[in-house]
């Protein structure tokens, strides 16, 4: 397995291979992550993963700072998974001026909603972060966790929009054995807290089984889930229900997605499930 630091070692890298697939991360590695590097492997002869906590979607009052870095934790695992290479690089190397970058993609309307209303400016950084990854790596396929659907969506509007000529791929949401998702953020949670973060897994299972049975009252069952989240304590920032591009579900919705998000203490925590409504 390589490690590739620079633009010009990940280019040079780039060069001497054929059908490549990418997963980007930001480290600190789980089991949902290992599940995207075994799907990309499955897609391609290389496999490359990205680790680079991206300063430009973190707000001011996020966790940038303690984002957990587990550096060599995250390269042993990668050796062991069949990783070709890895690309980890500084923020200098990223970003010239500090960061910072003048120039930023946008993706119009998919960003505004949901996690974007609570995490204004949060896609763009995603977005120009990707785009350029994409743009250093040049990758046939990318792989994206479905745990952040928002995401994939958003990712997937940029390729089609800026015909980027890469194929963004989602990998379903790998799950401890209570349901909740994995994620790096929940190393944050207390003992207490992560008994109770079950219950966000748990009431969007509660209403995608109701959607399932055929229940369309869709406001009712929202406020049904956002009760159940703040009966264990959290404070949701959304439970909606969507269709698959998350738009708002009409009769003729044939698969719903159900998301929510909260903070339990200070911890924000995510999740999603899709459902098919019956016929
Ligand atoms: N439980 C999971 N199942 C499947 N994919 C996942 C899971 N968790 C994360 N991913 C995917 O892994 C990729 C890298 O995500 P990231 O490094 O931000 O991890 P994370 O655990 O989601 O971290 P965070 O707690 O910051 O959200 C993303 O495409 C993300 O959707
Ligand atoms: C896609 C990503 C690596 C971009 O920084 C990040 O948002 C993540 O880990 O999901
Ligand atoms: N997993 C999505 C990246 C973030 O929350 O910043």
């Amino acid at each position: 397995m390589q490690l590739l630091k620079t633009v010009a070692e990940a280019r040079a890298w780039r060069s001497t291979r054929s059908r490549v697939a990418l997963v980007p991360t930001m480290g600190n590695l789980h089991a949902g992550h290992l599940a995207l590097v075994s799907a990309a492997r499955g897609q391609a002869d290389d496999v490359i993963v990205s680790i680079f906590v991206n300063p430009l979607q973190f707000g001011p009052n996020e966790d940038l700072a303690n984002y957990p870095r587990t550096f060599e934790a995250d390269i042993a695992a990668l050796e062991h998974a069949g990783v070709t290479a890895v690309f980890a690089p500084g923020v200098d190397e990223m970003y010239s001026a500090g960061g910072r970058s003048a120039t930023t993609v946008h993706v119009a309307g998919i960003t505004e909603m949901l996690c974007g209303a609570s995490r204004p400016g949060h896609f763009d950084g995603v977005a120009t972060v990707v785009a350029k990854l994409f743009n250093m790596l040049t990758p046939d396929i990318a792989l994206f966790g479905e745990k952040d659907y928002q995401q994939l969506a958003v990712i997937r509007q940029m390729a089609e929009d800026l015909a980027l000529p890469v194929e963004v791929a989602g990998v379903p949401t790998v799950r401890e054995d209570d349901g909740l998702a994995y994620s790096s953020r929940n190393g944050y949670l207390t003992p207490d807290e992560r008994r109770r973060a079950v219950a966000l897994s748990a009431a969007i299972d509660d209403v995608t089984t109701r959607l399932a049975a055929g229940q369309r009252d869709y406001r009712a069952l929202e406020a049904r889930g956002w009760a159940q989240l703040t009966d264990a304590g959290f404070d949701p920032d959304y439970f909606d229900i969507r269709d698959a591009r998350l738009a708002p579900p009409t009769e003729q919705t044939p698969v719903f997605r159900v998301l929510a998000a909260g903070r339990l203490g200070r911890t924000r925590l995510i999740d999603n499930k899709g459902v098919a409504a019956p016929r």
